[in-house]
């Protein structure tokens, strides 16, 4: 099993999606707002995939949670990832100005986890706002939806 998250503005097709690790690394909070100082569309969403193989010649199955929300001026503690500039929808708080008990009920992670939990309990195939599909034995990326 891996992990894959991802944080990709509308306005941009998606990216910097997989690389927002990087483009956080060189440019920051800042730099990951002027990303999108030329457009009105500040919209994004954040997006967790889990992909989980039951062993060699099986297929990927891929387990995916997506929050939708908006970047921000950064607020709140600068402690985790691209939180302080990531503000959900419906909320007037930046992932990172949360307790982490809200957080950890509406992200993507979360998301993402339902779906997988619930594949391996048997339940249906879709969790609370994840869903899954199954990829091919070659995937080695998950695919941005
Ligand atoms: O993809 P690789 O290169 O293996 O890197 P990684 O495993 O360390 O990184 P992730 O894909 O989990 O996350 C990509 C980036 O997003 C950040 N990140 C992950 N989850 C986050 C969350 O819930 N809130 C804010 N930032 C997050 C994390 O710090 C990384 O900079």
């Amino acid at each position: 099993m891996t992990e894959d998250t991802c944080l990709c503005y509308n306005a941009l097709g998606g990216l910097p999606g997989p690389y927002i690790k990087w483009f956080l690394k060189k440019t920051g909070h800042e730099g990951l707002n002027n990303l999108l100082a030329a457009y009105s569309d500040k919209t994004a969403f954040a997006q967790c995939t889990f992909a989980f193989c039951e062993g060699k010649g099986q297929p990927v199955k891929l387990f995916k949670g997506v929050t939708n929300g908006t970047i921000v001026p950064a607020r709140g503690p600068p402690d985790f990832g691209w939180d302080p500039i990531f503000q959900p929808e419906g909320f007037q708080l930046t992932y990172a100005e949360m307790e982490s008990g809200v957080k950890n009920t509406i992200s993507h992670r979360y998301k993402a986890l339902c779906a997988l939990r619930d594949y391996l309990t048997g339940g249906g195939k879709e969790g609370e706002g994840g869903v899954w599909e199954e990829g091919d034995t070659n995937t080695k990326r998950a695919k941005l939806v």
